[in-house]
């Protein structure tokens, strides 16, 4: 059960995992730049990077929206999230059902989604007022999970 703040004494305030144990944070986004500095001397630099203060709908509008609007002319497309463990991609890629999450914090798999389902839609009544035969759309999905060497099929 959550805890209510009135719930809580006056003097407790509730205090990110992170902070309790004293993590700070080690890279700096280089402003106006897509560059990430790792320390002192290591710079890294990307097509986007996004700072801490980043939603999640920028991501998706700057990394992934043409991407899906591209599969409508023919052309695939990858989303791969990679990183360390905790560092975010379960969150970002959309696939962890928290049922706290808000629609903001939305992650990438249902705003694609959605955008390709609308996408469909538009297409079908766009052709229908038009008088032209509604195109034809066929979605598949798959869900997989890769531990080490083995594929596992989530669906079955
Ligand atoms: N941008 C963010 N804003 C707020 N919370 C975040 C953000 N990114 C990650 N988190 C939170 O940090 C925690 C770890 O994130 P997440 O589970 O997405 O990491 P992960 O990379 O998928 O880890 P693993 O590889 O262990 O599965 C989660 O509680 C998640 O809700």
């Amino acid at each position: 059960k959550s805890l209510h703040s009135q719930q809580l004494p006056h003097n407790f305030q509730t205090m990110a995992k992170e902070k309790i144990e004293g993590c700070h944070v080690c890279t700096l986004v280089t402003p106006g730049e897509p560059q990430v500095l790792l320390g002192k001397d290591k710079a890294f630099t990307y097509d986007f990077v996004f700072d801490i203060d980043s939603e999640q709908h920028h991501i998706y509008q700057a990394c992934v929206y043409k991407l899906i609007e591209g599969c409508f002319e023919g052309y695939n497309a990858t989303v791969f999230a990679y990183g360390q463990t905790g560092s975010g991609k379960t969150y970002t890629m959309g696939t962890g059902f928290d049922v706290s999450l808000t629609q903001q914090e939305q992650g990438i798999i249902p705003r694609a989604v959605h955008q390709l389902f609308e996408g469909i839609q538009n297409r079908k009544v766009r052709a229908q007022e038009a008088g032209t035969q509604p195109p034809e759309f066929k979605v598949s999905a798959q869900f997989l999970e890769v531990g080490d060497t083995l594929l596992f099929d989530l669906f079955k």
